[in-house]
């Protein structure tokens, strides 16, 4: 659009993409290559893609469809389904959020709750979308279990390959989230007539462990690397993988959390998937010993994962510092802002 901010204007990054079902299938050579791009990635910014990964792309493309059948509803059904302060599950409208002075974010968000455990129903995301929309929304529900099952099942080979990556035995994170507590979230960002670049979701390191994106086929998420942000262009067939703080810290910082944020388009709607994966809620996070050492002290203090979602539900707005900021109030060792994160 004439006079309007163009993605082109911007660096596009070339990420590692690795084959997931050549590693997955154990094939040596595609393993081995799969720990090379991940070891290389995760260790300078946290940031890769996976290929070959074997989800439906029917179940994605629907995913997709029922996700903008949802942001379409009248704004009073949606907020029917609201989400309270302090609270990380639900629908939000983030127009009137502002995260800086210059950024004016321009989004909306719908987040549930994936208990995967003996002790969690399991058809939660079902329910959700029942209880409170009433039974018109259970084949929306279902869609999106679904889905959340294929990005659970998804990240238990991501992590294998990461652990494998770090020379830990190939399930030792398949144990550590092997109940894993994780948010599925649906990212509406409508678009934005502005003669400079708008903000969907300002710059962020995720306080998660891994987040697995997909994006439809407009540009926004954005890393930043080597001094610079660098466009993502969406492929249809792969799935952006994200690394968040909490595997930073498991990792004892060998593995960086990404810092990242997601641009709003001039002319079109973006819409994206997004799967925080997290351990169960009183999980301690904490790095293996393998990880320790002399030459690698201890980054981050022990904490459990329910404490860090509290503090950014809570306490604190997660920004590019969250977890630095978390280590300090955990350890009593400075306040924090005390920036609401509403
Ligand atoms: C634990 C979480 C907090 C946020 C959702 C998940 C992982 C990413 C976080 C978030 C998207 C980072 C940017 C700021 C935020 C407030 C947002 O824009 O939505 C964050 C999420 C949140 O607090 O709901
Ligand atoms: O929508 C995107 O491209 C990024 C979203 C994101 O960073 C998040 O939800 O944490
Ligand atoms: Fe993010």
């Amino acid at each position: 659009m004439a006079g309007y901010w163009k993605h082109e204007d911007h660096e596009v990054a070339l990420s590692a993409v690795v084959d997931l079902g050549g590693f997955a299938a154990g094939d040596p050579a595609a393993a081995s290559e799969a720990v090379r791009l991940v070891r290389a990635a995760c260790s300078k910014h946290g940031f890769f893609q996976v290929a070959n990964h074997g989800v439906d792309p029917e179940l994605i493309a629907e995913t997709h469809r029922r996700a903008e059948a949802f942001f379409g509803l009248p704004q009073e059904q949606k907020e029917k389904i609201g989400r309270k302060p302090g609270n990380p599950y639900g629908y939000r409208d983030g127009f009137l959020e502002k995260v800086t002075s210059d950024d004016v974010p321009c989004k909306e968000t719908m987040s549930m709750r994936h208990w995967v455990s003996p002790h969690s129903p399991h058809d939660m995301i079902v329910s959700y979308f029942t209880y409170h929309l009433g039974e018109d929304f259970l084949s929306t529900g279902e869609v999106i279990q679904k889905y959340a099952e294929a990005m659970n099942a998804l990240a238990m080979t991501i992590v294998e390959l990461l652990g494998v990556s770090l020379g830990l035995p190939g399930d030792y994170f398949r144990e550590f989230f092997k109940q894993s507590d994780s948010i599925m979230r649906l990212n509406h960002y409508p678009s934005k007539k502005t003669t400079e670049k708008a903000v969907g979701i300002a710059a962020h390191c995720d306080p998660i462990s891994l987040t697995i994106l997909h994006q439809n086929s407009v540009d926004g998420l954005e890393i930043f690397v080597d001094g610079k942000w660098r466009l993502i262009r969406p492929k249809s067939q792969s799935f952006i993988v994200n690394l968040g703080d909490t595997f930073m810290a498991l990792s004892n910082g060998r593995y960086k959390s990404v810092l990242h944020r997601a641009l709003v388009s001039s002319n079109v709607p973006r819409l994206t998937l997004a799967y925080f994966l997290s351990p169960e809620m009183e999980k301690k996070v904490t790095p293996p010993p393998e990880l320790v050492d002399d030459e690698n002290p201890r980054l981050y203090p022990d904490y459990k994962w329910s404490q860090l979602l509290e503090f950014t539900q809570k306490v604190y707005k997660v920004d590019t510092d969250t977890i630095h900021v978390f280590s300090r109030w955990l350890t009593g060792s400075a306040t924090p802002k005390i920036d609401a994160a509403v």
